[in-house]
């Protein structure tokens, strides 16, 4: 069984203004504080939804503009073509992911963060029903589409702190970099 870290990294950052992924927290962009959130749970590392990335990157299935879930669809296509068993997903605006969180996902075959759906560990078996929904026109929110897929939520209470806006931003730095990888 091996693990693909993925980092959701597209959208349109409007609430933000600007390319949200490089924004940077002292020498480090939250692409990278997401990467290096997922790094050491993982076998292996992509960037979903974008063409530049210290990693390797691959696009949104069926195509951009879905939201996140095309960035988790991406992500599960790229895990199955490597022969990676499932994914665990991030969101670059999500620059620290605490630990115990990511713990708690992978001990679970299908599981996402109930407070912060783009955060989840998905089996690549998920792949043809995640596209199908998202052929279908049904809702896009992640939360509705893991609820009828039977992944489970963990960790209700646990607030992942993410970026939305430049504020967010500033009220991260602080936290940020008391856990900055090194
Ligand atoms: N791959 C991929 N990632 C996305 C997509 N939409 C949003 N994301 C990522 O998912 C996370 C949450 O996104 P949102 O805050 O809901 O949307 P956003 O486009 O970043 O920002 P707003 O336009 O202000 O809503 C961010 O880290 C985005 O980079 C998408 O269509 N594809």
């Amino acid at each position: 069984m091996t693990i693909l870290g993925a980092v959701l990294a597209g959208g349109r950052a409007t609430r933000f203004g600007r390319d949200k992924a490089l924004a940077r927290i002292g020498d480090t962009t939250l692409l990278e504080h997401a990467l290096a959130s997922l790094s050491p749970h993982v076998d292996a590392l992509v960037v979903v939804g974008r063409a530049d990335a210290p990693v390797a990157v691959t696009p949104d299935l069926p195509h951009a503009d879905l939201g996140p879930l095309g960035g988790i669809a991406g992500a599960l296509a790229y895990a199955r073509q490597r022969g990676h068993t499932s994914v665990l997903t991030t969101a670059c605006d999500t620059p620290n992911l605490p630990d115990a969180l990511v713990t708690a996902l992978v001990a679970q075959e299908a599981a996402y963060a109930a407070e912060a759906p783009t955060v989840g560990h998905w089996p690549v078996r998920l792949l043809e029903p995640l596209l199908a929904r998202l052929a279908s026109g049904e809702s896009r929110s992640i939360r509705r589409w893991a609820m009828g897929a039977g992944v489970v939520a963990v960790m209700p209470g646990i607030t992942v702190p993410n970026v939305n806006t430049v504020d967010d931003l500033e009220a991260l730095v602080d936290s940020v970099i008391t856990s900055s990888p090194t």
